[in-house]
């Protein structure tokens, strides 16, 4: 099994040095606890197996997985770059210290004051339609401003339908027939165009749809360096490196995996006389997902026509479950040492019929009061909660060589209507 659990000598789970069950206690449930060695090491390990084989290597994190200031600083101080997917990411990422140039801008369906806004706080934009080249092109002074362009590699793969983002359905990138006029036609309006993106996916443990990525994109990026004359800089083959979720899963040969992908982007260089442009990549949820348990109190255990147990959080603090029917790992942090003896259901506390973190689990004897946790939370977990429901959002604590610090309060009631108010007549 390569899910990435500790247990202490209480048999409880061990997060990062630190007691799970000393942690629901101190700071309540649900919340998010991040393990930030984990995640130092998480970059380390990405970073030394690509860099092994091709120096001019850099690292953009997918910030989308998990914007919280405190992940984001640990990667800042690591020399990690950011793929920003907003303005609102771009805005932080720049508060937290990362230059323009350590921002690549992949965004979609942008507003011009978007563009502008991107454009002047320094960041690359990575272009995804015609419609954002020419916009852009009247909102600033294009001459001699570095862009690059995100293709559709026609190679797509994911753990979800939702997930795919290559191929013939996919609304991003533009298309290989337009992209030497598209490179054409953003030199003569000024720009100076030096990079090539693509990104086929979330969530892939099978490296077969990467290598047919990179020697698509390096395809088309051979044929705009020959026919539109672009040296590039850089060629970035976006993120989607999966992690396990299940016991079944094995995590990816990340030595094998670079030694392989990165010898298919050499030989392509060779092949169209690219030189040496930098690799980049952008792994979110390699990064991030595996660094943080969500931690949930069993407040009801019922025996209807199924045996449900019920949960003080729900498809507001994890969605993944109810979005795309994720399998998340789920133990009981209390007694790590217990024995599965029965299949249940482990609902949220949302008003929906869809809220499960899990249908047919095998646990041990839960009992009410139980702390569980729900593994591999790190990535697309906190970002894509709400307030659904009008539950506050949870707290996320950083463990850093088991010592506690709490990185985001839990909301409050207040904090549900803040933003809100009353027009006088209704007062
Ligand atoms: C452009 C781009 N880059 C990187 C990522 C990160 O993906 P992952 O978290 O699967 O590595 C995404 C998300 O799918 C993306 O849309
Ligand atoms: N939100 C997805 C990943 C999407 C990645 C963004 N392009 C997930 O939880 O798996």
């Amino acid at each position: 099994m390569d899910l990435n659990i500790k247990v202490n000598d209480k048999n409880h789970l061990d997060i990062g040095g630190a007691d799970a069950i000393d942690i629901a206690e101190e700071f309540g449930t649900p919340t998010y606890v991040i393990d930030e060695n984990r995640i130092r090491d998480n970059y380390n390990r990405f970073y030394s197996a690509f860099s092994k084989y091709y120096p001019d290597f850099k690292v953009f994190y997918a910030c989308k997985a998990n914007t919280n200031l405190a992940v984001m600083k640990i990667l800042e101080s690591e020399g990690c770059c950011i793929d920003a997917v907003s303005p609102g990411e771009v805005h932080i990422s720049k508060m937290l210290g990362f230059s323009g140039d350590r921002i690549l801008f992949t965004g979609n369906n942008i507003t011009n004051d978007e563009l502008k806004y991107v454009h002047d706080e320094g960041a690359v934009l990575n272009i995804d339609s015609v419609s954002a080249l020419n916009r852009l092109s009247k909102m600033i002074d294009p001459e001699g401003v570095k862009i690059s362009f995100r293709v559709n590699p026609m190679v797509g793969a994911g753990h979800h339908d939702h997930c795919i983002t290559g191929g013939i359905m996919s609304k991003f990138g533009i298309m290989e027939s337009e992209a030497v006029e598209v490179y054409k036609k953003a030199e003569k309006l000024g720009f100076n165009p030096v990079g090539m993106h693509s990104h086929i996916g979330s969530g892939i443990l099978d490296p077969e749809p990467f290598k047919l990525a990179i020697e698509s994109t390096m395809d088309i990026a051979g044929k705009v360096h020959q026919d539109a004359g672009i040296d590039f800089e850089f060629v970035d083959f976006g993120g989607g490196v999966g992690i396990p979720y299940t016991p079944e899963e094995n995590v990816v040969d990340l030595d094998k995996f670079a030694e392989v992908n990165v010898g298919l982007f050499k030989e392509k260089l060779e092949q169209y006389g690219m030189g040496n442009p930098t690799m980049y990549l952008e792994p979110g949820r390699f990064l991030v997902g595996d660094a943080c348990v969500l931690l949930v109190t069993v407040n009801s255990l019922k025996q209807s026509y199924r045996k449900f147990i019920g949960v003080d959080a729900g498809f507001h603090t994890l969605l993944r479950p109810a979005m795309y029917d994720s399998y998340h790992h789920i133990v009981d942090a209390s007694r790590m040492n217990a024995e599965n003896t029965q299949t249940v259901d482990i609902a949220g506390n949302v008003c929906e019929s869809g809220d499960l973190f899990a249908r047919d689990r095998l646990m041990p004897d839960v009992e009410e009061g139980d702390v569980l946790g729900i593994l591999n939370a790190g990535a697309y977990g906190f970002t894509m909660s709400s307030n659904y429901n009008s539950r506050p959002l949870a707290s996320e604590i950083l463990v850093t060589d088991g010592e506690c610090s709490v990185v985001r309060e839990r909301e409050t009631f207040e904090d549900l209507y803040a933003k809100q108010s009353i027009p006088p007549h209704l007062k």
